[in-house]
């Protein structure tokens, strides 16, 4: 049994192609419009921030890459070819692996079980599990991307946060993804822990695949991110490359400058002692340096 998905589109790639692509966007729960007109590119070797506040639409975005829902209007294409995907199953096999802030891992299971989970490596005839063969490969992988789990024994529910969502990346790369959505891999996370996560993240990039990072956090994006989306009520608030925005931009984006300069003076109105200046600062440091490089 090969360890690998297919990734059967491979050829009709070009360097420049994107993976994934997704042109003017639409997804309607009956009246509620969750995305409009959202275009969004996926490239190989590129990790792709996606931020937004709640119900800004990103579950949405991810379930439609992932083949949990289907979209209503414009188009989705993979690797230069337009696709409807009507099941998770579809997806991956298309070469997209989704990692959900919750993980596919069963808790009780050893960290090697969960590694090669529905994609068992079996011997002889009676199809027995090759557990041997499945406990080296999850160690060589593991160290490979750098993992230090001494015991792979260990269920996997014993991990840290950070450590289970590495397993979870380091099997997606190991099965052949080409892009990997990672649902808020930092948001139960300490400094420590996402900073491992990190890593790990920037590794996956290294390793040619096209990273989806969706996050609630511009200071995480801002370490890895290449490519920046910020979605707001279901559009496109802001798509930017790194070298035209910095922390401090993005930071007033996401948090929606003008919005949060009004709560900070209603803050004030409220308690004129409120330390809101912090607050302040960040909304204006954001437009500053928007004026500064001349794009606002
Ligand atoms: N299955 C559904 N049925 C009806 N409305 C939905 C459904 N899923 C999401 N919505 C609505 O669509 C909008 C976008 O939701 P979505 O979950 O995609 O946002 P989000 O950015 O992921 O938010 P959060 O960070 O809170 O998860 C919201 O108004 C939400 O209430």
């Amino acid at each position: 049994m090969s360890t690998t998905t297919g990734f059967a589109d491979e050829a009709t790639t070009s360097p420049t192609t994107p993976i994934v692509h997704l042109e003017d966007i639409g997804k309607s729960y009956g009246n509620i419009h969750a995305l409009r007109g959202v275009s969004l590119s996926v490239r190989q070797g590129e990790i792709t921030c996606v931020l937004g506040d709640n119900g800004a639409g990103k579950s949405t975005l991810i379930k439609i890459i992932a083949g949990l829902h289907d979209y209503t209007s414009g188009t989705m294409s993979v690797n230069g070819q337009e696709r409807h995907f009507s099941s998770p199953r579809e997806s991956l096999d298309s070469g997209i692996a989704t990692v959900y802030q919750d993980l596919a891992l069963a808790p009780l299971m050893s960290v090697w079980r969960n590694f090669f989970l529905g994609n068992e490596l079996t011997k002889g005839p009676f199809g027995l599990l090759d557990a041997a063969r499945m406990k080296r490969i999850a160690q060589e992988e593991l160290t490979r991307m750098g993992i230090s789990i001494p015991d792979l024994e260990q269920p996997v529910g014993k991990l840290s946060g950070g450590q289970r969502q590495c397993v979870a990346i380091a099997r997606a790369i190991h099965f052949g993804a080409k892009v990997l959505i990672l649902d808020e891999p930092t948001a139960a996370l300490g400094v420590n822990q996402s900073g491992i996560v990190l890593k790990y993240v920037v590794k996956a990039r290294d390793a040619g695949i096209g990273v989806v990072f969706i996050t609630h956090n511009p200071h995480h994006a801002y370490l890895v991110g290449n490519h920046f989306v910020v979605l707001k009520l279901g559009r496109v608030a802001l798509d930017t490359q790194r070298a035209d925005i910095t922390l401090e931009q993005l930071t007033t984006e996401m948090a929606g400058g003008s919005e949060l300069e009004a709560l900070s003076h209603e803050l004030r109105a409220v308690d004129p002692t409120a330390p809101t200046d912090e607050v302040t600062a960040s909304a204006e440091a954001g437009r500053e340096s928007r004026t500064d490089k001349g794009d606002g």
